[in-house]
């Protein structure tokens, strides 16, 4: 059982703070994501992990063990890297023998150990190649035959798949998680690709600044965003304002009367609604029976094949994207024409202002 738990962490480079107050849970076997956009703390957070940095304050734990003050060769952790990492004057089969020959692992051992990695990672035929004759798939296959070839009792993944072309990616995604549930070994994984983050992951932790933000299942992060900025980086989210007179509160265009909802708050909220939740009708027509019915001009209609993409402007200048199945009646439309955007009550999130507002509704 190799849990790892991270308790109040922190980690300045001068006087920027890397990380602030990080604490995580990590249950035995799970494959865990850190997700958020450039300088967010997500690589300080797994070199920290690996024992490359040195954090300022709390600890970590694996399988029940503080680790924080080993050196990274003791952790027991595999470290798989974005530029592969791999040794270009050694073969294959030496590549991945080099963690057990360190260990001092006896060679029929080592033999043994490699040929049954290299099945796993599909890459047996290969055993004899140096890298470069293999693709960028293949030898970021060579660093994952690596960093598992020693048992680890965590992998630590840094954008794996960052420079493999579209399609790979996708390809190594499957593949990755085939092999991480084969093995059962618990798995932290950095990315900025959301999409890659919701398809591979039991849990993503989505950082901003070097705070958590949202530690959660994909469709929970998807679903219920716990603050104004998940919502906005993970998926897309149209925001449109509320306005308040007196006790009552209403979109600011779309006629919903939010009175109960949004009783307790006070200050500026947004609501928030994805574009595959709008619907669009040709023509200005408020009335719909509690949902969200907004005004807009056409801006533009692209259809993409499967689907539509509507984009309009509200008469208070709000941007609206709607994603839908394509409808000839739109389609065919003219930029500067009169639409409304619809969506149901209960496909509306609310927000406080702000970037990273907190979910008040
Ligand atoms: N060696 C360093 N010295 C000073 N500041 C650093 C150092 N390394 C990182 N930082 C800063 O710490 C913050 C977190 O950086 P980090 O590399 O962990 O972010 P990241 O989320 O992994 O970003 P990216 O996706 O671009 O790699 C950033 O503000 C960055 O500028």
């Amino acid at each position: 059982m190799s849990s790892v738990e991270i308790t109040a962490l922190r980690k300045l480079y001068g006087d920027v703070v890397a990380l602030s107050d990080i604490n995580i849970s990590i249950p035995s076997g799970s494959f865990y994501t850190l997700l958020g956009p450039s300088g967010c703390g997500k690589t300080t957070l797994l070199r920290t992990i690996a024992g490359f940095h040195r954090q300022d304050a709390g600890s970590i734990e694996v399988a029940g063990s503080p680790i924080e003050d080993l050196p990274a060769y003791r952790r027991d952790v595999g470290m798989v890297f974005q530029d592969y990492a791999i040794f270009p004057h050694l073969s294959v089969r030496d590549n991945v023998a080099f963690g057990l020959r360190q260990r001092k692992v006896a060679s029929a051992e080592i033999a043994r150990r490699v040929e049954a990695v290299l099945k796993t990672v599909q890459l047996s035929q290969f055993i004899d190649r140096m890298p470069h004759e293999l693709s960028g798939g293949q030898q970021q296959r060579v660093g994952l035959a690596r960093a598992i070839v020693i048992e680890p009792k965590v992998l630590l993944m840094d954008e794996p798949l960052s420079n493999l072309d579209a399609k790979l990616r996708v390809d190594l995604r499957a593949e990755l998680r085939r092999i991480q549930r084969e093995l059962g070994i618990t798995t932290i994984y950095v990315t900025h690709d959301q999409e890659e983050a919701l398809a591979m992951s039991d849990t993503v932790c989505v950082m901003h600044g070097g705070v958590i933000q949202q530690a959660s299942s994909p469709l929970e992060i998807y679903m219920e965003p716990a603050n104004r900025f998940v919502a906005s980086f993970v998926g897309a989210n149209n925001f449109l304002a509320v306005t308040r007179t007196g006790a009552s509160a209403a979109l600011a265009s779309g006629g919903v009367d939010l009175s109960g909802e949004l009783a307790g708050t006070s200050g500026d909220v947004v609501a928030a609604v994805r574009p595959e939740a709008l619907r669009v009708t040709a023509g200005r027509d408020e009335a719909d029976a509690g949902g969200l019915a907004v005004p807009a001009r056409l801006r533009e209609v692209s259809f993409v094949g499967r689907e539509m993409e509507v984009f309009g402007t509200t008469e208070g200048g709000e941007e609206l994207k709607a994603v839908a199945r394509p409808d000839p009646a739109i389609v065919d439309l003219h930029p500067g024409s009169e639409v409304t955007f619809r969506a149901p009550r209960s496909d509306l999130l609310f927000f406080e202002a702000g970037a990273s507002g907190r979910r008040v509704a």
